[in-house]
């Protein structure tokens, strides 16, 4: 498989060079030149697959060359046999509509391990292959951060740098990234949001002063591998609900688009889903881009669902890009211009290529804490806030979906993770589940900085060992 950039001048890479790249050089994001497809038949065999058996027949068109099939399956079962859950990603049913996916039962509980996991192994084998060394400069509103520090530390060849917004994670977040002290491993908290963060390092992937020194590496949803994982749950999720002879719907609580990208690319790969639900919290962007056409980026309000406090939402140039007919250059365009001004109108095609699958939900935090009022009531489900948007999300727009079709919210992380929310709105605290140890009793480590980039950018430089030479 060879993978083009979606600002269409960057060279086209294979598995092994997106994943290392990150991001393109164009500043674009890689998307597979083609999407693989299997027929319904194919998908079919593919029912009563263990999760790793699947994992592997998913992701195998993405990764050759670069991967043979026996390396991809050897990945699957190391990744996939560690989760808490036999399952990976086990299903639950809330009533006779809807179902959760539960997403958290990975080492640092929030979905992100699923793809991480794997992603620090691929690191692992392409740099060994290489014998190269990377940098990772990578920004969180969270559960990347831990996730990716988590897949990575104490690796000999990578070294990882995680940006998180001052004060805006919550303490189990913080600490989840904060107490691993192994010294390839570098917190920085800076004065600013998520998006400042998210702004920095890919700014430093397009800085000649910082790209002539090091080796830099993604773990952001900006890198196509993260994504790829994430397509597999979908299939899991919707085998087991009956999928191909019957279509399921999905809400994912979003942020920077990357889960429900990851959905879309279930669908075009022949998966029939009915509808994929986006749901945002009150930083809405997406929603009102999916329902008006408006993409227009204000500031970022702080909610209970922290790490969907994003407005500018790196994967949406993936889905511009496919919907609107994969013209490169005028993506570049548009994309400059968004990032000029903040603003942007979908055009005709991108609009209706992205309604065919797409609708949108917000929920305030009222509604957030109603729907988790809703689960543990009628349902007996402790979930966390995120997954409380995505819920409601889901319950909104339920009349639209046709009758008999399941609906699915992704629970994107644990509830133990936001134990205040959970607690304010059900009068019940979350415990951390026995295997993340004893958190709140060991030593954190974090540098603050200013919100600016080049303070970002010099620490970065100043505290990174050289790795551009090899
Ligand atoms: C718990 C949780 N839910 C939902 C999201 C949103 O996912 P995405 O950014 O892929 O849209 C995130 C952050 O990415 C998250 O950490
Ligand atoms: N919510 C995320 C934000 C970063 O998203 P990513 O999927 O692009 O890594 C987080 O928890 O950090």
């Amino acid at each position: 498989m060879q993978y083009v950039s979606t600002r269409g001048s960057a060279p086209a890479l294979d598995f092994e060079g997106v994943t290392l790249a990150g991001l393109a050089s164009d500043g674009g994001l890689y998307v597979p030149a083609e999407w693989p497809r299997f027929s319904q038949s194919e998908i079919r065999d593919m029912r009563g697959l263990a999760y790793p058996d699947l994992a592997a027949r998913i992701m195998a068109p993405f990764v050759t060359p670069s991967l043979t099939e026996d390396e991809l399956l050897a990945l699957c079962h190391t990744v996939y046999g560690d989760f808490g859950h036999a399952a990976v990603t086990p299903l639950v049913q809330l009533d006779q509509q809807h179902w959760l996916l539960e997403l958290f039962h990975g080492p640092t509980l929030a979905f992100k391990d699923v793809a991480l996991q794997l992603l620090g192994r691929l690191f692992e084998t392409f740099l060994e292959r290489r014998g190269e060394r990377l940098t990772i400069v990578g920004a969180t509103s969270g559960d990347t951060g831990s996730a990716a520090i988590q897949a990575v530390a104490g690796l000999e060849r990578v070294e990882i740098f995680i940006l998180h917004p001052s004060g805006r994670v919550s303490d189990v977040q913080r600490r989840q990234m904060t107490t691993v002290l192994s010294p390839n491993v570098h917190n920085l908290a800076i004065d600013g949001s998520f998006d400042d963060a998210q702004a920095h390092v890919k700014r430093m992937f397009n800085d000649g002063d910082v790209t002539a020194t090091l080796n830099l590496g993604a773990v952001n949803s900006i890198n196509w591998a993260r994504l790829m994982a994430q397509v597999v749950y979908y299939f899991a999720s919707a085998l087991q609900l009956g999928a191909p002879d019957r279509t399921v719907a999905y809400s994912v609580p979003t942020g920077n688009f990357g889960d429900v990208f990851a959905g879309y690319v279930a669908a075009k790969m022949g998966l029939p889903i009915e509808k994929l639900i986006v749901a945002t919290n009150i930083n809405d962007i997406l929603h009102r881009a999916l329902s008006s056409g408006d993409y227009s980026a204000g500031g970022v309000t702080a909610t209970i669902t922290p790490s969907m406090d994003i407005q500018v939402s790196s994967n949406f140039e993936r889905l511009l890009f496919d919907a609107g007919g994969r013209d490169g250059l005028a993506m570049a365009a548009q994309m400059h211009a968004f990032e000029a001004t903040k603003a942007m109108t979908l055009t005709n095609a991108q609009a209706q290529g992205a309604s065919a699958l797409f609708t949108s939900a917000r929920a305030d935090q009222v509604e957030t804490a109603r729907a988790l009022q809703w689960a543990y009531r009628s349902a007996g489900q402790v979930i966390d806030p995120h997954t409380g948007v995505g819920l409601h999300c889901a319950q909104a727009v339920a009349a639209s979906v046709p009758a008999g079709v399941p609906i699915v919210t992704l629970a994107t992380a644990h509830p133990a993770k936001f134990p205040d929310a959970v607690e304010r709105a059900i009068g019940v605290r979350p415990s951390l589940p026995a295997r993340v140890g004893d958190l709140f009793g060991r030593e954190e480590s974090f540098i603050e900085l200013a919100g600016d980039y080049a303070t970002t950018r010099d620490h970065v430089l100043s505290h990174a060992a050289s790795t551009s030479a090899g």
